[in-house]
């Protein structure tokens, strides 16, 4: 299943002119505040009727403003996660799920209701009013509420914007296994980049209304060309690893496309294949492999692009296998150390500086 979009819009001073396809998985929509993204939801979702465009699920069309085809809210089949759960307060759990297939007059199998249940779990919460629930358990139902009306597009947006970062933590797993197993595309809204780093399989970045960059994850994430719109201090590349070790001295150990990452206490089984986010500005490079450091990782890959920003900085990519790494140094080290396209490069990673929130599933 596969939804793509095509907007046209003015509104004041601002002009709107996105296309995009969302395949399978999640394709996250990152922007920083005021770059279109409520904009784009609101068309899809048929609360706003842009001055142009299309969207499209598979072969059913949401609307066209040429066609002149304008399918009303409620025959989209979308479902919609908002930052605030708005569950129903006077109903348990149980009836606010129930509520979400009776809406839209469908009726799932009680296998795949089950289903949805375990996939978020919410199994033990379904006598409990909202007002006893969590900020992330009630983001969770409602998640649930949505799939539960069988729908052909999931759009969340900004679901975590409201929750602390242990709930953040504590919801995530599970939007993990939603991008694994959900069979429709999800476009999930954000403006935090740990979040599109550990969920999207696709990236729309927005800057100004316009598409600055879209590609797979990995891909726009370690685009020092995409670095200005996604903001340069919390720019950095995913890497895939696999969990191989936990150490009795407290550090996990991973496999990645440059050697082996020793992370603190990783909280996952041994094999399971992870991303790690390793942010620019906490890679230090060297030309040979350091000796006597107290730093625990070291990476071996090799330059393909340096990218001088308007500052001090230099944005370096390298590339170990068919993944990358970004490193931000400054352009006098990188002068000191006349660094060159197609060089061999040693990146070095401490250990701590790597967040818990940027290793995932
Ligand atoms: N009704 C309106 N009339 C005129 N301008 C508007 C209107 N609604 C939004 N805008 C402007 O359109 C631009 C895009 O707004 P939009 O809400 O889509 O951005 P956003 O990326 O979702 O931002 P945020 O992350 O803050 O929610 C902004 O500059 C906003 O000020």
């Amino acid at each position: 299943m596969s939804f793509s979009v095509s907007i046209r819009h003015r509104m004041g001073g601002f002009s709107l002119d996105v296309a995009f396809d969302a395949p399978k998985g999640v394709t996250a929509l990152f922007g920083r505040s005021g770059t279109g993204k409520t904009t784009v939801v609101n068309a899809v979702a048929g609360l706003l009727k842009p001055d142009a465009g299309y969207a499209r699920i598979d072969d059913v069309t949401l609307f066209d403003q040429a066609a002149g085809i304008w399918l009303p809210v409620h025959k989209r089949r979308l479902g919609y996660v908002f930052q605030d759960a708005r569950l129903f307060p006077h109903m348990t759990v149980e009836e606010n799920l129930a509520y979400g297939a009776k809406a839209q007059r469908r009726d799932m199998s009680k296998a795949q209701k089950d289903r949805v249940i375990d996939l978020l779990g919410i199994g033990d919460l379904l006598a409990r009013r909202p007002a006893r629930l969590s900020g992330g358990e009630k983001q969770r139902v409602a998640i649930g509420r949505a799939l539960l009306a069988d729908p052909k597009l999931l759009l969340l947006d900004e679901p975590l914007a409201a929750l602390d970062e242990a709930r953040k933590a504590e919801i995530l797993p599970f939007l993990e296994r939603l991008r694994d197993d959900a069979q429709i595309p999800i476009l999930y809204v954000s403006h935090s980049i740990a979040e599109v780093a550990r969920l999207a399989t696709t990236v729309v970045v927005l800057e100004g209304g316009r598409v600055a960059r879209a590609g797979a994850m990995a891909d726009v994430l370690s685009d020092p060309d995409a670095v200005s719109a996604l903001g340069v201090r919390d720019a950095g590349a995913v890497l895939a690893a696999k969990l191989v070790a936990h150490h009795a001295d407290g550090l996990s150990e991973l496999t990645t496309c440059g050697g082996a990452l020793l992370l603190p206490g990783v909280q996952a089984e041994i094999g399971i294949h992870m991303r790690v986010r390793i942010r620019a500005q906490d890679v230090i490079l060297s030309r040979s492999a350091p000796q006597g450091l107290s730093a625990l990782n070291v990476l071996k890959g090799k330059i393909v692009s340096m990218r001088q920003g308007a500052g001090p900085g230099v944005m370096v990519r390298i590339a170990c296998a068919d993944e990358h790494i970004l490193a931000r140094i400054t352009r006098r080290s990188a002068v000191a150390m006349g660094l060159q396209n197609g060089d061999e490069i040693f990146a070095i990673i401490k250990s701590v500086s790597v967040a818990q929130g940027d290793v995932g599933g």
